[in-house]
Formats: structure tokens, C-alpha cells, sequence
């Protein structure tokens, strides 16, 4: 056989590397339909096949049945019989409650005709109020940021991410929680769908500003320079978060470490190491557990910005609520280690959250992968960065060495609570 040159053997080395690389670059674009990460791999551990957790099975099968239907033909025109159905289930059952129906719900959110449109109930931040076929209500969040833009400054500043909204739904469903509200991304178009079918109170809001469409809303801090603009497309992109069924009565309460949102001024939790002390003489303990739990979650997504809380009154021990997540993932590269402070100041765990958290510790089973595979189904595509993915199991991480540091402290058995 001829040698080759130095020069020869060179060439044909970058060429299998470049042939390599855009092999595995296309690969990873079907599979992601998004860039590869450069700050974390989502490849499974292939030495272990031991399957994830419970909940993580349940979004993988659940992202399967949402993928086959968004994908299939039917999508805007679904079987009326399923139609039917699926919207029963939605308004009556416990929507917030996982099961077989969550891909059909989803699906059902992704393509169900818009009825009505109307002015966002309350608040301090721009929505509407949109009902979908069956008479189904929902919040809908409109886009004002895209999933890279770096919201700098205090916990709280920024508008509320509708992506946030979504990739919380899903993280909400990871970690187990049982009340939540459905939430999908949609994008619906303001001269087709969402004008025929306006309220004349939202279209009395509406302004023009640069030669563009703009609707002020109602609510604390709508204002004709805040307004809200159509893009020349008409499309308005958001998030849709159903409602929870009538039938459950919300009740707002004040968080016990509610901030004061006034510079210079602290919360007593803010000041006070023992606040947990004062905050047990008011709070039974579960509702603890339950708030700590949500600050769990809240660090995850890095949410600062929960200054009440809602449970539902008519139920027996008033479940918590996890509605308005609207303020989180606004930067993957801070954490506000504060939003912690109901888990360190008090040091308790519930026993099934602390194993759920564990449970994602394995990068098989890594909460940002899981995120990942349902952003694969999101019909509007990638809800986070992947340096946010990145943020989430680090943050994770970070919650567990608090739980150490308590157990460290006070003995297992005074932190976590069955
Ligand atoms: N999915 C839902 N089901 C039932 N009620 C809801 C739902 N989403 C929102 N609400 C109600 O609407 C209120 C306002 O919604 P949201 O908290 O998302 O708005 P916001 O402008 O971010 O409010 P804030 O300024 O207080 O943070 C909530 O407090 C809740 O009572
Ligand atoms: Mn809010």
C-alpha cells in the first residue's frame, strides 16, 4: 500500500473530524430540534438503566402521547368524541392532578378554538383573559422576552416570562406537586383568532404607538409606555394556564417571608435568623412543610417574587397552589439564595420531597434532562436555554447541601418530616 503524505494523512483526519461532528450536530437537532448545549450533555448514563423516578417515568409517557398527537394530522381539527371528553375532564376533574389524560389535556390546550377575549383579572402585571372551546377559562401570558434574555437587578425586576410559566408546569409535575394549573405555550394570531372574538373592554384599551397596535390592559402597572404591541405578523406568542375549576375556592394568604419591595427596607425574615420560630406560632405544620416545599421549587425556577400564597379553602388541610410562576428563570447565572430561607431557617423537609429531589440527583434521571424531553413536545419550541438547564440540576444540588448542613445540625430526625 502507497504511503501518505504528512500533509495527506491531515487532510483526511479533519475531514472524518468535520464529517464526525456534523454527523452528531444533525442528530442532536432532530432529536432537540434546538442547538447542542456547550455547558451540559444530556446524554443518559449508559451504564445505568435503572428507570427515573415515578413522576419522571410519567412525563416521558406523557410527552410520548403529547409528541404523537401535536404531531399527528389532527391538530386544530381533533375527534370530536376526544374533544368532548377531554374538555369534561378538564373542567370537572382535578386538571391539577396527574394522570392519563395529561397528554390529551395538553393537546386539547394546544389546539382548541379561541371563544373570547378579554382584560387580565388583577394583578400587577399585563394578561388577558382567553376562553377556549367548551367554555374553558384561562390566563394568557403574551411573550415579552425571549428564553435568552438576561434579566439583571433584583430578584423581582423584569416582566413576567410566559416561558417561565411553562417550564414550571413541568417542573411542578417532576417534583410531584398535586395542584397546579395546566400551562401550555401557544401562539395565537391578534386579526384571526383573538379580535372577532374581543371583549370591548380590552379593545377600548388599545392604542397606537409608532404605527403599531398596542393594548394598555388593566392592571397595577399597565400604562400607555408599558403597553403592550402587536408584532407586524399579528402572532402573539404566550403561555396559556388554564384555570382551576369553579369548583375550588382559592384563598389568598400573605407568604411569611413575603418581601417588602421597598429599597432599604428589610422583612423581618430578611433580619431575623429565628423568623421561623415567630412563623410556627401562626402556621400549623404541614402548611410549614407545604410553603417550604414551594420555596424548594421557587429556588429551582428562581422565583422571588411569591408575596402571597393561594390554597384551596374547601378542601381538607387547604393545599397549596403553585398559580403565577411568572417571575423565575430570569437569569441562569444568579441564584437568589434567599429564596431558600423557609428550607435554612427552619430546617424541615418533607421525607417524599427529599427523596424526589434525591431521585433526580442521578444524570440519568437529571431534572434539566427531563425539562429537556418535554421541551421536545412543546409546540412552540424550547421554553429554556440550555445554560437554564444547566442552572436547574446545579440549583438542585445546592438544595441538598442545605438539607445536609440541617441534618448536620439537628439529627435527621428533626429535619425531615414524614
Ligand atoms: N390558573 C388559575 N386558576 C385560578 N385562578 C388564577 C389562575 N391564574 C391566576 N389566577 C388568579 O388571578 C390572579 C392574578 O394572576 P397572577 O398572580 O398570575 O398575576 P400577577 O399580575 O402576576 O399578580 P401579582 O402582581 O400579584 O404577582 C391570581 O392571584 C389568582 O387569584
Ligand atoms: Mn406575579
Amino acid at each position: 500500500m502507497r504511503h501518505l503524505t504528512q500533509t495527506q494523512t491531515l487532510l483526511l483526519v479533519l475531514m472524518a473530524y468535520v464529517l464526525v461532528t456534523i454527523v452528531l450536530h444533525l442528530s442532536w437537532t432532530e432529536k432537540s430540534g434546538m442547538a447542542k448545549p456547550v455547558t451540559h450533555s444530556h446524554r443518559a448514563n449508559g451504564s445505568s438503566q435503572k428507570p427515573c423516578h415515578d413522576t419522571g417515568e410519567l412525563l416521558k409517557k406523557c410527552v410520548q402521547e403529547y409528541k404523537t398527537i401535536t404531531n399527528s394530522s389532527f391538530v386544530g381539527r381533533a375527534a370530536p368524541h376526544s374533544f368532548v371528553s377531554v374538555r369534561k375532564w378538564l373542567a370537572t376533574q382535578q386538571i391539577h392532578k396527574t394522570g392519563q389524560k395529561l397528554a390529551d389535556g395538553l393537546n386539547f390546550l394546544s389546539t382548541a378554538a379561541v371563544t373570547r377575549v378579554g382584560l387580565g383579572q388583577g394583578g400587577s402585571q399585563f394578561k388577558f383573559t382567553i376562553w377556549l372551546d367548551g367554555d374553558l377559562k384561562a390566563v394568557f401570558k403574551p411573550k415579552w422576552y425571549d428564553i435568552d434574555h438576561v434579566i439583571s437587578g433584583k430578584v423581582y425586576d423584569g416582566k413576567d416570562r410566559h416561558y417561565g410559566e411553562i417550564a414550571a408546569f413541568w417542573l411542578a409535575l417532576l417534583l410531584g406537586f398535586q395542584w397546579y394549573p395546566l400551562v401550555i405555550g401557544r401562539i395565537f394570531n391578534w386579526k384571526n383568532e383573538f379580535l372577532p372574538v374581543a371583549d370591548q373592554a380590552l379593545l377600548n384599551t388599545m392604542i397606537k404607538k409608532d404605527g403599531r397596535q398596542c393594548i394598555v390592559g388593566k392592571c397595577l402597572y399597565c400604562t400607555k409606555d408599558d403597553a403592550f404591541c402587536i408584532a407586524d405578523d399579528g402572532n402573539i406568542e404566550g403561555s396559556v394556564i388554564l384555570y382551576l375549576p369553579t369548583n375550588n375556592k382559592l384563598e389568598k394568604l400573605r407568604h411569611p417571608w413575603a418581601r417588602t419591595y421597598k429599597e432599604g427596607v428589610f422583612a423581618r425574615w430578611e433580619v431575623d435568623p429565628d423568623h421561623c420560630k415567630t412563623v410556627k406560632t401562626a402556621l400549623s405544620e404541614w402548611r410549614l412543610l407545604d410553603l417550604i416545599d414551594v420555596a424548594i421549587f421557587d429556588y429551582l425556577i428562581q422565583n422571588g417574587d411569591r408575596h402571597r400564597y393561594e390554597v384551596i379553602s374547601n378542601l381538607p388541610h387547604p393545599p397549596v397552589v403553585v398559580l403565577d410562576n411568572g417571575k423565575s428563570f430570569g437569569n441562569p447565572d444568579v441564584n437568589f439564595e434567599d429564596i431558600l430561607a423557609p428550607l435554612y431557617q427552619c430546617c424541615m423537609i418533607h421525607k417524599g420531597m427529599l427523596d424526589t429531589l434525591e431521585a433526580f440527583t442521578s444524570p440519568n434521571c437529571s431534572l434539566g434532562k427531563f425539562l429537556h424531553q418535554a421541551m421536545i413536545a412543546s409546540p412552540i419550541g424550547p421554553f429554556l436555554t440550555p445554560s437554564h438547564l444547566y442552572a436547574v440540576d446545579k440549583r438542585l444540588q445546592h438544595i441538598l447541601e442545605k438539607v445536609q448542613q440541617c441534618v448536620k445540625k439537628y439529627g435527621a430526625s428533626e429535619v425531615i418530616f414524614q
